[in-house]
């Protein structure tokens, strides 16, 4: 069977062009060329999205990503290229593109300010033209899994930021979109409430078929909440894939945290660890997967030296995407 593609992007430019004066528009009609030196936001994009795939954007300050993300919104035109969200063009068929469409920006609000959260939801019942039914039903499930009861009546602008973004969300979900955008979700959050708004994406959203796009600076938000990414730079796609393939490539070693009684001499190591790290009596080993199994070497090192704790794990997300990028640069 052919997979559903959600987004479809073929060889997307965007420039973006300075905004000229009037005494500029003028001398550019009379100048030998006269189109003004754009900049390329982006650059020859083309990614194709399954429908109720995860997938996270990633790439530095500038690289492109809100621009792709507002092109695939509709509120951008490429200047060249194709974009087909769900068989629609988003910038020509705004009306029923935004129908089936959810979106959360970290930094903006799209409840209104001043009134009690409920009212915005009615708001919004009203735009998407939901049927009663369809609108408690939503509203109820929403109000339940993001605990909103007790903020419902509270104007915007009195709710702590995790409280708001609870809200944001149910707002972008109320009338039950096929696809969610999330623009730096979880931006300025402590980490309670980072945990409740990545813990209802997990177990909540991704068990229903929703497509998910997200962009963020969190390794955090697009390793709990993303299962596939797209690594951006200067406005191209440099590398697609999942997190797990990119730590294969640049960190096919495994970690192992060992806090012993007493720092011993760690001369003669089982073959196949590597010192990384000594702080106190605790020390990170390397341990190349090849050589090793896990299996062997627990018992070997419980045998030989007087340890407390003792815990495997993987070069994290955030130094396996500033690897790559250092990499990249190079
Ligand atoms: N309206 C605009 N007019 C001119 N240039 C723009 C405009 N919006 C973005 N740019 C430029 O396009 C490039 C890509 O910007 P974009 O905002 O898409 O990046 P980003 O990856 O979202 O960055 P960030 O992580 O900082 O949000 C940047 O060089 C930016 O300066």
């Amino acid at each position: 069977m052919m997979e559903d593609i959600h987004i479809q992007a073929r060889n997307l430019y965007k420039t973006y062009y300075p905004a000229l004066s009037f005494g500029q528009t003028f001398k550019s009609w009379f100048a030998y060329s006269s189109t003004p030196a754009g900049q390329n936001a982006l650059s020859d994009i083309s990614l194709e999205i399954p429908r109720g795939a995860a997938v996270g954007l990633i790439g530095p300050n500038g690289a492109g990503k809100s621009t792709l993300i507002k092109i695939i919104v509709g509120v951008l035109r490429p200047t060249s290229g194709q974009i087909i969200v769900a068989n629609r063009v988003p910038y020509k068929d705004r009306m029923r593109h935004v129908a089936d469409l959810g979106v959360v920006f970290g930094q903006r609000t799209q409840l209104w300010w001043d009134l009690p959260v409920i009212d915005s939801f009615r708001l919004l019942k009203d735009i998407y033209d939901l049927s009663n039914n369809a609108y408690v039903d939503s509203l109820d499930e929403l109000v339940a899994l993001l605990k909103l009861e007790p903020i419902l009546k509270k104007p915007v602008r009195q709710l702590s930021l995790g409280q708001r973004m609870r809200a944001e969300f149910a707002a972008a979900l109320i009338h039950r979109p096929s696809l969610l955008i999330l623009d730096e979700p979880t931006i300025g959050l402590d980490a309670l409430a980072k945990q409740a708004i990545r813990g209802f994406i997990k177990h909540n959203l991704r068990n229903r078929g929703t497509t998910l796009l997200l962009t963020t600076h969190d390794m955090q938000d697009v390793e709990e909440m993303t299962d596939s990414l797209y690594l951006i730079g200067k406005g191209r796609i440099l590398s697609k894939g999942t997190l797990a393939d990119l730590r294969a490539r640049f960190f096919p070693d495994r970690i192992l945290d060992v806090e012993f009684n007493e720092l011993p001499d760690l001369n003669t190591l089982p073959k196949g660890l590597r010192i990384d790290n000594i702080s106190g009596n605790n020390v990170s080993f390397s341990l190349s997967k090849s050589a090793v199994s896990s299996k062997s070497i627990i018992p070997s090192l419980y045998a030989q030296y007087d340890i407390i704790s003792l815990r495997f794990g993987y070069q994290s997300a955030e130094e396996v995407v500033r690897t790559f990028y250092e990499e990249h640069e190079a």
